[in-house]
């Protein structure tokens, strides 16, 4: 739950770019060939027909049955792996990670936010926190 609302709000890549390889039809649009398309992932994950109008706060409740039940199935609604043929093929074992590494900390120690973290998202290649983001760990 709470590793798919930081990817929903910050997703580490914000757009993936497809190109039409011949000419398509998209629903009621014809797209040439050779287009180059952006989609702006991140635009949906804050989609308040989706997500609420309070889509930009940190409320990870929505995914405790899954993903396709916070997407009303929407599949396009969270798209931090991308979709398709070249979705992540590294989409298992980051997440995997995420999960170990979070659950060996969180074994151990409780954390707080350092009063000197500065919030400070910042997009450059990929989202992330420009000045880090510093922890106090408290021995359990
Ligand atoms: C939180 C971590 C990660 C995020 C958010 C992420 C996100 C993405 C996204 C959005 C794409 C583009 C998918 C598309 O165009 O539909 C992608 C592609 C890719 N990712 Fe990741 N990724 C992560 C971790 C990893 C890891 C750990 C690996 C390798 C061990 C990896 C390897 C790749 C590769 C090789 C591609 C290109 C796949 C292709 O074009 O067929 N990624 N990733």
């Amino acid at each position: 739950m709470i590793i798919n609302e930081s990817l929903r709000l910050y997703p580490p890549v914000i757009q993936l770019v497809r190109k039409t390889g011949r000419e398509v039809r998209l629903g009621k649009l014809i797209v040439p060939a050779n287009l180059q398309l952006i989609i702006p992932n991140v635009a949906f994950h804050y989609d308040p027909q989706i997500w609420g109008q309070d889509a930009q706060l940190f409320k990870p409740e929505p995914f405790s049955e899954g993903v396709a039940k916070a997407t009303k199935d929407n599949m396009a609604a969270f798209l931090p792996f991308g979709m398709g043929p070249r979705i992540c093929v590294g989409f298992n074992l980051a997440t995997t990670e995420t999960k170990i590494a979070l659950s060996m900390i969180l074994q151990r120690h409780s954390f707080t936010l350092s009063p000197g973290y500065v919030y400070s998202p910042l997009q450059f290649l990929t989202v992330r926190p420009q000045h880090g983001v510093q922890v106090m760990l408290h021995s359990l």
